[in-house]
């Protein structure tokens, strides 16, 4: 059973990965993803400048069918990050053929400055097996919207950063629920001829979690308002990653995030269009075995429907 796959020109040993955020701020955490079954690993979103984040408690797990969750997670980290040049260390030392694992790097810039900085900053180092995934949907920085809701906005920062990455990248992309806004996006980001893939989907922004027994938010930042993950977001990031796999222009692709917790829903993302997978709740919850154990089911599921290799269904979701 074939899992590999081809982001951006650069080979995968399997679909599965972390999402940007989970797992991955500190060298440690990317050294844990490098030996566990992950065939490819992504950077905590990095800023210009180091920071902090939010106060916390600003992760909780919510549990399937207790009241305060529908399964899955709300946090509202606030870009804690080591900072631009942490990763661009990490990845001037990264050896892509002894790990056989390409490197992804996730960026949020505050500003347009900052962003054509560090992206200036990683042309210019020339790393082999190096993929920047440029975010556009952060929910958490309080009194800064996300790009990815300002269609004019993404289309403007795309128009600047494109042409300063030469190579391929690709963007993460918040959750839409409007058929009008999976055109206008689709429309910017075929614009861009090295815009390689699309990551749908980010957190479902600004959701709210409340423990039945103390009567209280989850979480401490914002009034307790952060991004749900995990199960409970499944079908809109199904449905994200098909708008856009029936969207994008031939050649572009789709790596889907949101709700894999097993073999079935990474199969259901390849079904409804993903090239690559990217978990982040059940990484958070269950740690990088996670990705053997998705791995393994999934080549189950696909042993059983009689498929060798995720070409042979991707995109095929069949219609009534
Ligand atoms: C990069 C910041 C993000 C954060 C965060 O650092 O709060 N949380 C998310 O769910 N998505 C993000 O994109």
């Amino acid at each position: 059973v074939d899992l590999s796959t081809v982001i951006a020109g650069v080979p995968l040993s399997n679909v599965f990965f972390n999402a940007a955020g989970a797992w991955c701020q500190r060298e440690d955490e990317l050294q844990a993803l490098l030996d566990s079954g992950a065939g490819s690993l992504i950077t905590k979103s990095a800023t210009y400048e180091a920071r902090e984040g939010n106060p916390t408690p600003r992760y909780a797990p919510l549990a399937d069918g207790v009241i305060s969750g529908g399964g899955g997670s709300i946090s509202s980290i606030g870009l804690a990050n080591e900072g631009y040049k942490y990763y661009l260390n990490y990845a001037r030392q990264f050896d892509v053929t002894r790990h056989g694992k390409p490197l992804f790097i996730s960026l949020s810039g505050l500003s347009l400055a900052d962003s054509v900085k560090m992206v200036t900053a990683f042309a210019q180092a020339e790393l082999s097996g190096c993929i920047l995934e440029i975010n556009f949907s952060c929910p958490n920085v309080p009194g800064k919207p996300q790009l990815g809701y300002d269609m004019n906005a993404m289309d403007t920062t795309l128009a600047t950063l494109a042409p300063l990455i030469e190579k391929p990248f690709g963007i993460k992309l918040p959750p839409y629920f409007d058929m009008a806004h999976f055109d206008q996006v689709a429309a910017v980001v075929n614009k861009y001829d090295n815009l390689a893939f699309v990551t749908c989907i980010n957190s479902v922004g600004n959701g709210l979690a409340i423990d039945l027994d103390t009567e209280r938010a989850m979480i401490k930042p914002k009034n307790g308002f952060g991004g749900l993950g995990g199960r409970m977001i499944l079908n809109t990031a199904l449905a994200n990653v098909n708008a856009f796999y029936r969207r994008l222009a031939p050649g572009k692709q789709v790596i889907g995030v949101g709700g894999v917790v097993s073999g079935k829903e990474a199969f259901l993302h390849i079904l409804a269009g993903a090239s690559a997978i990217q978990i982040g709740t059940q990484l958070m919850e269950e740690g990088p075995p996670v990705f053997d154990r998705v791995k393994r089911e999934l080549e189950s599921i696909m042993e059983k429907k009689g498929y060798n290799s995720v070409e042979e269904f991707r995109g095929k979701v069949k219609t009534l």
